[in-house]
């Protein structure tokens, strides 16, 4: 059960990046994670094993999203098939801002740098296992993959802490990284008018996954529900990212960890807020074919869970029959892990 919470805590990770780790200090940090996500669900990580800065992920943000990044034609050549038909990337690329519902984000996505074997996919319209798409910068693609191997590294660690948390083998969880499909997410919500300030920009939503880790913008806006139904701010600490659990490995705790219902509202307008908002959420996801077995004894297999994760999103309407036949509509849901 989410807690009473009136702020997130934040936890150090400066005992990650030492040469040799101490056995105790490593106890107690598996045991500082198991209580963070059994309580808020919840909480900045700070001093992280990671090589780059928060302005260097925002740096590639605005290398897509700025005014001299990635040109609306070249986004729309790297668009999801849903949004381009004749595109044949179906799960990774960009998802334009959907015109007339409330939540006008844009978004690149991309999954490991490495080429995944094929699977059967559980529906024949998503292959969850394609390979990449980048716009034609080399050095773009250098960096976005370079934060895809990094976050998946953390995730690999955090993973260890959180098996050793439930009384088992460092190795508990190994199971999940054969063939990961975790997703990197760059997200751009546009500026908001004057008229919309403090409003939704990302609806209230649990992530359906594993574990994310977020980085975001100073912008602020972020917000995150405690047992009280109060919204907690969740601004920007500097050099954190926020870490949360999703509903699959609350099911596979058994209860004991919490996936936290979290927003995004549009922040107060300043004169340097022309960019609107950044983030850069890391989902960490299991294979396609990984068995996801909770302590109680549940198995579901993970690609099933992902498409079934998707049947809200846009990308499963059929939108080409629908554009056919002229009956093209308002998306249901735009994507939330
Ligand atoms: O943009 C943010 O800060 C949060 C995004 C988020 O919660 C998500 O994509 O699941
Ligand atoms: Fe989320």
């Amino acid at each position: 059960m989410s807690t009473s919470f009136s702020s997130l805590p934040i936890i150090s990770l400066s005992s990650l990046s030492k040469a040799s780790c101490d056995e105790a200090e490593l106890l107690r940090l598996s045991a500082e994670l198991d209580h963070v996500f059994s309580t808020t669900g919840f909480a900045y990580l700070t001093d992280l094993p990671l090589t780059y800065t928060h302005e260097d992920v925002f740096g590639i943000c605005d290398e897509f999203f700025g005014p001299n990044g990635v040109s609306t034609e070249e986004k729309m050549k790297l668009a999801k098939r849903t949004f381009v038909p004749g595109n044949k990337n179906t799960y990774r690329g960009y998802f334009p801002p959907q015109q007339g519902s409330d939540n006008l984000k844009e978004g690149f996505e991309l999954g490991t740098p490495s080429t995944l074997p094929s699977s059967s996919s559980p529906n024949p319209k998503f292959n969850l296992t394609e390979p990449n798409v980048f716009p034609s910068s080399q050095s773009f693609r250098t960096k976005c993959e370079t934060l895809h191997t990094e976050l998946q590294n953390l995730s690999t660690k955090l993973l260890s802490l959180l098996a050793v948390s439930l009384g088992k083998p460092s190795t508990f969880f190994e199971n999940y990284l054969t063939n990961s499909l975790s997703t990197l997410r760059l997200l751009h919500y546009p500026p908001v008018p004057a008229s919309r300030q403090q409003e939704l920009i990302c609806t209230p939503h649990t992530d359906s996954g594993i574990l994310t880790l977020l980085h975001q913008d100073s912008t602020g806006g972020l917000e995150v529900l405690n047992s009280k139904n109060e919204w907690i701010p969740a601004p920007y600490v500097p050099g954190s990212v926020v870490v949360n659990i999703g509903d699959l490995m609350a099911k596979v705790s058994g209860g004991r960890w919490v996936a936290t219902l979290h927003r995004v509202r549009a922040a107060k307008r300043n004169a340097d807020q022309v960019k609107g908002r950044h983030s850069v959420p890391f989902f960490f996801e299991p294979g396609a074919e990984c068995v996801v077995r909770s302590l109680d004894g549940e198995e579901v297999i993970y690609g099933k869970h992902v498409v079934e994760k998707m049947s809200g999103w846009v990308e499963f309407q059929d939108v080409i029959e629908e554009e056919e036949s002229g009956l093209r509509g308002v998306p249901k849901a735009v994507e939330v892990y």
